[in-house]
């Protein structure tokens, strides 16, 4: 009985392995009340006017909503939850393992290692950069970036400074960060990492200008969303040694074609999008993202809503 009552109230995309297709959700999508997403489906005008004016809730299990149209939603009137806080922790610790694996040159160590390029040990193989007495850039100041400081303090890291469209003095003080120009985080960061979110203002801000300005020792990491790279300038700045390394969890598109230009290069590290993945940390996103879902079913405050 509670399975046949389940199957009649909701409608579940029961696999991890491959997203719902697009042509199953806008038919499946019709007539529902509330709507559960993650960051693979596209919530535009076209998904929204298959599911209809019924629709009043929707709740994405991730804290980057780039693949919301915002505007749309809110043309609809329809509420609209997200994840963050919850996965802070989870990113943060993985942006500093992305980190440590790009700058000690860890992956080609490794091969190294399995491969048989293991010879005598010599004074300049693999060598790589260390954080202590480093500069740290962090473009995008926000609850993550402020996680990721506190993690790379330990490490003796000399300077935290950042960029965003205006000063964040509470966030900053935190960490003791220094505001400055984008041009002044290109040019004084050993380690430059990327924490804003995706908008039409951020797209491709990470380009040949910024690449350019860099240090040749520099390493460029991106935890945020691919978007905010030119991928064409970052290649172009690893393979002529304007900069150091780069190491990526997004790209454009994901998954990164196995014959990207990226993937042949020694000094660029490129993960699957796994900045959030520790179970506990999904747990948690999926429990906000149902409890909001619900929340604003009842016409309640959501535990973590969107102003549209
Ligand atoms: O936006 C998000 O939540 C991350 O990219 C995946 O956890």
């Amino acid at each position: 009985l509670y399975q046949v009552h389940y199957r009649e109230l909701f409608d579940l995309w029961d696999s991890d392995d491959v997203p719902v297709p697009r042509k199953e959700l806008l038919q499946k999508v019709k007539g529902v009340d509330a709507l559960v997403c993650v960051l693979t489906e596209k919530i535009d005008a076209e998904l929204l006017d298959a599911a209809g004016p019924n629709l009043k809730v929707l709740s994405t299990m991730s804290v980057g909503f780039d693949h919301l149209s915002l505007e749309e939603l809110k043309k609809r009137g329809i509420r609209v939850g997200y994840t963050p806080d919850v996965l802070t922790d989870s990113v943060a610790e993985l942006t500093v393992a992305l980190l440590l694996t790009t700058s000690r040159r860890l992956i080609e160590a490794t091969h190294e290692a399995k491969t048989g390029g293991w010879g005598t040990w010599r004074t300049l193989w693999l060598c790589g950069y260390e954080l202590a007495n480093s500069t740290v850039g962090i473009l995008g100041l926000g609850r993550i970036g402020v996680a990721i400081a506190e993690r790379l303090k330990p490490f003796k890291v000399k300077k935290f400074i950042y960029t965003d469209v205006a000063p964040r003095p509470e966030l900053a003080s935190l960490i003791d960060a220094e505001y400055v120009s984008m041009d002044e985080l290109a040019s004084q960061s050993d380690f430059l990492t990327v924490c804003c979110a995706l908008t039409p203002e951020t797209k491709d801000i990470c380009n040949k200008d910024l690449f350019s300005k860099m240090k040749n020792t520099s390493i460029f990491i991106n935890t945020s969303r691919g978007g905010v790279v030119d991928q064409e300038d970052l290649y172009e700045a690893l393979s002529s040694g304007q900069i150091a390394g780069a190491g990526l969890d997004v790209t454009v598109p994901e998954p990164l074609p196995t014959s990207h230009p990226l993937f042949t290069l020694n000094n660029c590290v490129i993960l699957p999008h796994i900045a959030s993945a520790s179970y506990s940390t999904r747990n948690a996103m999926s429990a906000l993202a149902a409890n909001n879902l619900l929340l604003g079913l009842k016409g309640q405050p959501m535990i973590k809503e969107l102003k549209l």
